[in-house]
């Protein structure tokens, strides 16, 4: 998907929400265990229920890989769903990746060829030649760790090297890459405070924003400084929409949640991005 895409669909639901699809098997409903893919049918169910609210959504692959040959079955299953159904909607591979460049061309293929994700989150620490196959694909995306929505985001990411929190030498050098146009970036939503230096930096990128929700971050602090002229936001929220409820009434509490926040989004764009719509 190209960006202009993104940006016409964020135009058209107004909403900037990607939705995580961190599933347990502990914290779904009972009755779903007894599907033949309880993962499948658990995301099915929730994508059904939100994707008018929604421009995005997460698999973070943790919670696939943690299930063995039948997670990754699930995240197939998954995946190809999306892209059958709702093709107009942004994909992300959450699989923070990255290693020396020929085992990253493997994971490249992995994530944007094999299971055609629009983009998967890579690990920026190995440097250009690490990033760089990723970049390779024509209309996927690149989304870098910057700055993390967790408390361990202070032990390296905000320490000067030579005068520069590291973060910023991470936006500033990608910004020199070929094929930087492909790249996003992740800042935490708990990090609100830094949007203002970050968007010194990247003033269009899209930025992958988690930590709303279960870890406490704030969407209308994240949109003070965060939003760009085409919004260049994507705010994700897992748990606290896909276990909005465990009962069987998930995927309804599921979708109240998710246009909960579509409607703050909507009222955010409309004060701030007041021409954006129009
Ligand atoms: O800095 C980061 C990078 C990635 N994540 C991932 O996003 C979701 C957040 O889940 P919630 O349930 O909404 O807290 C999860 O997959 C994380 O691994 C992040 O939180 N922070």
């Amino acid at each position: 998907m190209t960006t202009n895409q993104l940006i016409s669909e964020i135009k058209k639901k107004k909403s900037f929400l990607c939705i995580g699809l961190d599933v347990d098997l502990d914290k779904i409903p009972t009755f779903l265990l007894d599907e033949e893919d309880p993962i499948f049918a658990f995301n099915k169910a929730i994508i059904d229920a939100t994707h008018q609210y929604a421009v995005a959504y997460k698999p973070n692959i943790a919670f696939y890989e943690a299930y063995g040959l039948k997670g990754w079955k699930s995240l197939e299953q998954t995946i190809n769903y999306l892209n059958e159904n709702y093709p107009e909607i942004f994909t992300i591979a959450d699989a923070k990746r990255g290693d020396i460049g020929n085992t990253s061309t493997m994971y490249a293929k992995t994530f944007l060829e094999a299971l055609d994700f629009d983009s998967v989150t890579v690990a920026p620490y190995m440097g250009k030649d690490s990033v760089e196959p990723f970049l390779n694909f024509k209309n996927k995306h690149t989304i870098l760790l910057t700055l993390t929505s967790n408390e361990g985001a202070f032990d390296f990411q905000t320490k000067k090297i030579e005068e520069k929190e590291l973060y910023k030498e991470v936006l500033e050098i990608s910004k020199t890459w070929e094929n930087s146009e492909r790249l996003m970036y992740v800042v935490g939503a708990t990090k609100a405070e830094y949007f203002r230096e970050i968007r010194k930096i990247v003033p269009n990128a899209f930025l992958l924003v988690p930590g709303v929700g279960a870890q406490g971050g704030n969407l209308s602090e994240v949109c003070k400084y965060g939003l760009s002229a085409d919004v260049g936001l994507l705010v994700n929220s897992s748990r606290g929409i896909i276990y909005a409820s465990t009962e069987n009434d998930f995927a309804e509490a599921a979708s109240n949640e998710a246009k909960c926040l579509q409607n703050e989004m909507e009222a955010i764009l409309k004060s701030q991005l007041p021409d954006f719509n129009s």
